[in-house]
């Protein structure tokens, strides 16, 4: 069984590696080398379909996309769609976590969550979007180099250190795989996306 991600992110498709442990996953990247979407929606929602049907529409068949982010209360929700683009256009995981940490210089109120939007895209079919979340807070300095993205900044509310933890205890508690948990119990789709030829001989 395969299934195609329509993400560039390497630090993603670790993650859905290790939830989708019996199943092969297929980074885009890997069918279509120069596969790029531009992110021009403001929720995690529309920019997570733009990314599933562009894919499935150039493969021609069923794609799920992963977009993300962090969103900070005190900063009203930023960075939030922005958050592989915090610090700029091409900005490193490093340049985003520094500017976070500065923008929460002296400020109380620490608490955010992680989102993470799954959209399944079906040829011939609506596509459907699928939502999970992971509540905590912002650390006051990086704690760990596991993970990726703001993963060292993060500490939930059960108190476990994202940036500290393994990628397998990542990928029972986090906002990836409770979006994913949703998209399997949608059974007759998630049926359709791991019944089909993911990529033919890839
Ligand atoms: O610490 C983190 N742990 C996570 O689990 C996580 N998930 C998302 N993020 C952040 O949000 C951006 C997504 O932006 P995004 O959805 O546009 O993805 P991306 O541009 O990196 O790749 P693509 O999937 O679009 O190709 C990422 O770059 C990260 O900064 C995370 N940070
Ligand atoms: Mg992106």
């Amino acid at each position: 069984m395969k299934i195609v991600i329509a993400t560039g992110n390497k630090g993603k498709i670790r993650d859905f590696k290790t939830i989708f442990s019996d199943v092969e996953v297929i980074g885009i990247k890997e069918l279509l080398p120069d596969f790029e979407v531009e992110e021009t929606e403001d929720t995690f929602e529309g920019n997570a379909v733009l990314k599933a049907e562009s894919a499935s529409k150039a493969l021609g068949l069923p794609v799920i996309s992963d977009d993300s982010g962090l969103c900070v209360d005190a900063l009203d929700g930023a960075p939030g769609v922005y958050s592989a683009r915090y610090a700029g256009l091409g900005a490193s995981d490093e340049d985003n976590n520094r500017k976070l940490l500065a923008a929460l210089t002296d400020v109380e109120n620490r608490s955010a969550r992680f989102v993470c939007v799954i959209a399944l895209a079906i040829p011939g079919r609506d596509t459907r979007s699928y939502v999970g979340q992971l509540h905590g807070e912002i650390l006051e300095s990086s704690a760990g180099e596991g993970g990726f993205g703001y993963d060292p900044l993060f500490k939930t509310l059960q108190g476990e250190h994202l940036g500290m933890i393994s990628t397998e205890q990542k990928g029972e508690i986090s906002h990836r795989r409770k979006a994913l948990e949703k998209l399997k119990h949608d059974a007759s789709a998630f049926e359709i996306l791991l019944n089909h030829d993911g990529g033919a001989d890839k």
